[in-house]
């Protein structure tokens, strides 16, 4: 049988799922299992998946594959290939994506980055309805075809565009409903949430069902706009989500302050901080300090690897001396949920990107050694930045969907040295069309 004429009941057999996805007790009945030096040091589970009417129905241990009516179903040989549940994108900013080559970023740095989409936006006024529309979209259809499933985007607002953007979000949202779940988070200035305006613009985001957010910089009045964000949010019922610490300088501790004015509220929704990059440029106690009052305050962190990678430590005719990245192994360590994310594609802010999270768990991988031992890193593009957001269908458990993405890839090692485009993407056990979207669909933007 062949992916592309799947029927309602079959079996893929021959798989090898990461044991952070597979309950206990079914891990259990493989234990007479002789594991292979490869599987014990991946952590990879053997089995066959059985796939009923779009669910998973059955996960069998490699052992029992006599159980299997080989005769009777329709199987698909999984060939040793890892299966991993379909991606989350917890951090990007999709209505940024695709403007590079209109206005690149000659500098590579983080001021050439704000310049640059100041120019796009406001200065050549270019996000239009329909410039907006099909560059987000663009990013949608490359991130679906890669196997991702769920993505909250931040959203530029100044005062003249917001409308514009949700809008467009709006009706992206509805239109990709069953491919995509979306979730929007206002990107501005926490000061714009201390005037009258800002307070109408809470009740804006609370209308679109968004996420409340901003940059925080270490500013004196840092504090006293916290608690108004705070304050605003919890009488709105809103998550929200910050953009902490994007740059190399250890005096900047916005992160702490966050989870600090958490704990001050008792904020009972969900936090979620982006970068918190200047956390790695600490002395050590001043950082574990840190994280221990991010985990009391349930603060959840997103990495954006590449994005960190390309950005900090940007100095001209200067090779760069550090990886930009956040402390992700500290904090995990201490019990933080850490995700990684895409961030910017192809715009000012990242001059690459095609929105694949496997991509970005690569690269993560190897800038922030989560190798060997691998232990339940790949939840840091699942299961993990799903539940930050808030979703309980990203998994492999039985009953869930399957949704998920079989690699030709037996291991970690394989799996992390080829970019994997020949990946076979299921959604409710479904395979779908992987194609990427043709960069010549917005040449005309450009
Ligand atoms: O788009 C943005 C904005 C701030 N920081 C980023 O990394 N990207």
């Amino acid at each position: 049988m062949t992916a592309n004429s799947l029927p309602a009941h079959y079996w893929i057999v021959n798989a090898r799922i990461p044991n952070c996805f597979i309950d206990r007790s079914i891990r259990e009945q493989n234990l007479d299992l002789p594991l292979t030096p490869t599987l014990e040091r991946d952590q990879l589970f053997p089995c066959h998946l059985e796939i009923q009417h779009g669910k998973i129905t059955g996960i069998l241990p490699s052992v029992r594959i006599s159980e299997i009516p080989t005769e009777s179903l329709p199987i698909i040989d999984g060939k040793q290939g890892m299966i991993t549940p379909c991606f989350a994108d917890l951090h990007t900013h999709l209505d940024k994506g695709h403007t590079w080559e209109r206005n690149p970023n000659l500098d590579g740095t983080f001021q050439g980055a704000l310049k640059g989409i100041y120019r796009d936006c406001t200065e050549q006024g270019n996000w239009s309805y329909d410039d907006l529309y099909r560059r987000m979209e663009f990013g949608l259809k490359c991130s679906y075809a890669h196997g991702t499933k769920a993505i909250r985007t931040h959203l530029d607002c100044p005062p003249h565009q917001f409308q514009t953007t949700f809008q467009v979000f709006r009706e992206l949202r509805e239109k990709w409903k069953e491919k995509i779940t979306l979730q929007a988070v206002s990107l501005v200035q926490l000061s714009y949430f201390d005037t009258k305006e800002g307070e109408q613009f809470a009740d804006a985001i609370a209308d679109l069902g968004g996420i409340m957010g901003g940059i925080a910089h270490m500013i004196p009045e840092l504090d006293h706009y916290l608690d108004r964000i705070l304050t605003l949010a919890t009488e709105r019922h809103l998550n929200l989500d910050f953009h902490a610490d994007e740059n190399n300088d250890p005096s900047s501790r916005t992160l702490h302050r966050i989870a600090e004015a958490s704990l001050r509220h008792n904020f009972a929704a969900q936090i979620v901080c982006g970068h918190c990059c200047s956390l790695a440029v600490q002395d050590q106690e001043t950082a574990l300090e840190t994280i221990a009052l991010v985990k009391d305050a349930r603060v959840g962190i997103v990495s954006l690897p590449m994005c960190n990678l390309y950005l900090q430590d940007r100095v001209a005719e200067r090779t760069p001396r550090w990886r930009g990245v956040t402390l992700v192994r500290e904090l995990d360590a201490a019990g933080v949920s850490v995700a990684l994310s895409s961030d910017n594609c192809r715009d000012p802010f990242y001059g690459f990107g095609d929105h694949d999270l496997l991509q970005v768990f690569s690269m993560g991988t190897k800038i922030s050694h989560l190798d060997t031992p691998y232990d339940n890193w790949i939840e840091s593009v699942t299961s993990r930045p799903a539940a930050l957001m808030g979703l309980d269908e990203v998994g492999l458990g039985i009953g869930q969907p399957a949704d998920l993405v079989l690699f030709k890839a037996r291991c970690y090692s394989e799996l992390l040295s080829r970019p994997q485009n020949d990946r076979l993407v299921l959604r409710n056990g479904i395979a779908i069309d992987t194609t990427l979207p043709d960069y010549a669909e917005l040449d005309d933007l450009l």
